[in-house]
């Protein structure tokens, strides 16, 4: 099993650098790939649709995953509710690429995440800080992703998680060592993973950026924090004209620290998505805060 692990997280970082996609049908998947994301995340609504419409949101039919599958060669990712064993097995039967365990779906149990180390498929997981970062590992995440605040097209939380996290990783590379195990009790985090933090600088799986991303601005801002990469969802299918836009966040994401290349991809690709200004949502429809 831990072989497997290794595996899976070497996998992972294989997509570094790159934009991974929510995408709703096979239109959308060609779409994505055909402006170069690393990989698809099929899934029925995007973030924005999830926070409109309300209701229950759950895995996605396994039909529609099926014809993403199909449509594209690039890794298909697909989401399972938090702690729903039952999805994530159905989605390894399906043979996804990764399962992202998704506070953007209902969380199916309210106490434990799944057990990730009982699948042969790699997952990847939400975190606002380094603890829940490395409570999520300690499971078998093989990839995190800040949450941000997903389908607000508002990056100001995704910008607080990264920055936090980054802080963290900092601090821990200065602490003399016989404070880990405390900062491990306060942070409710594997204390093996406190030390391995401590000594190398960095999480021990790649870490990408998620939630109000929205433009390609937005996205080599994440990079320029921290990150190893983005998913992008609503900010692209929600804006005036996807194609572009897609194209110009896999652009910026690799080109995040060239102000010249950022201006020419940033013009004239369209109206972005209007966004929400997080005063606007009320603390229980927070997604970021799903989870533990
Ligand atoms: O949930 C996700 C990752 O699991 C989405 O890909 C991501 O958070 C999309 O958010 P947004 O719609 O704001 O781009």
């Amino acid at each position: 099993m831990d072989e497997r692990l290794t595996l899976n997280k070497n996998l992972a970082q294989m997509l570094k650098g790159g934009v991974i996609m929510d995408v709703t049908n096979v239109a959308q998947a060609k779409i994505a790939q055909e402006a170069g994301a690393v990989a698809v995340m099929a899934l029925e609504r995007v973030p924005a649709d999830i926070r409109k419409q309300g209701g229950v949101a759950r895995m996605s039919d396994p039909k529609m995953i099926r014809e993403i599958q199909e449509a594209v060669t690039i890794p298909v990712m697909a989401k399972v509710r938090i702690g729903h064993i039952v999805e994530a097995q159905i989605l390894e039967a399906l043979a996804v690429d990764y399962i992202d365990e998704s506070e953007v779906l209902t969380p199916a149990d309210d106490a434990y995440h799944l057990d990730k180390r009982a699948f042969k498929v790699p997952f990847v997981c939400g975190a606002r800080n380094l603890g829940e970062a490395l409570r999520r590992i300690g499971e078998g995440a093989s990839m995190i992703r800040t949450k941000g605040e997903a389908g607000t097209g508002n990056v100001v939380e995704a910008v607080r998680h990264m920055r936090t996290m980054m802080a963290e990783i900092r601090a821990l590379t200065h602490m003399p060592s016989e404070e880990l195990m405390t900062y491990a009790k306060e942070h409710g985090a594997p204390y093996e993973l406190v030390c391995q933090v401590a000594r190398e600088g960095k999480l021990p799986v790649v870490n990408f950026a998620a939630g109000g991303i929205a433009t390609p601005a937005d996205a080599a801002l994440m990079m320029q924090l921290g990150s190893e990469g983005v998913f992008v969802g609503s900010g692209i299918f929600k804006s005036a004209d996807p194609e572009k836009r897609a194209r110009a966040i896999v652009k910026a994401t690799a080109f995040y620290n060239d102000p010249s290349v950022l201006a020419q991809v940033s013009q004239g690709i369209g109206e972005a998505m209007k966004g929400k200004d997080l005063g606007e949502i009320p603390p229980e429809e927070r997604l970021a805060e799903r989870g533990w």
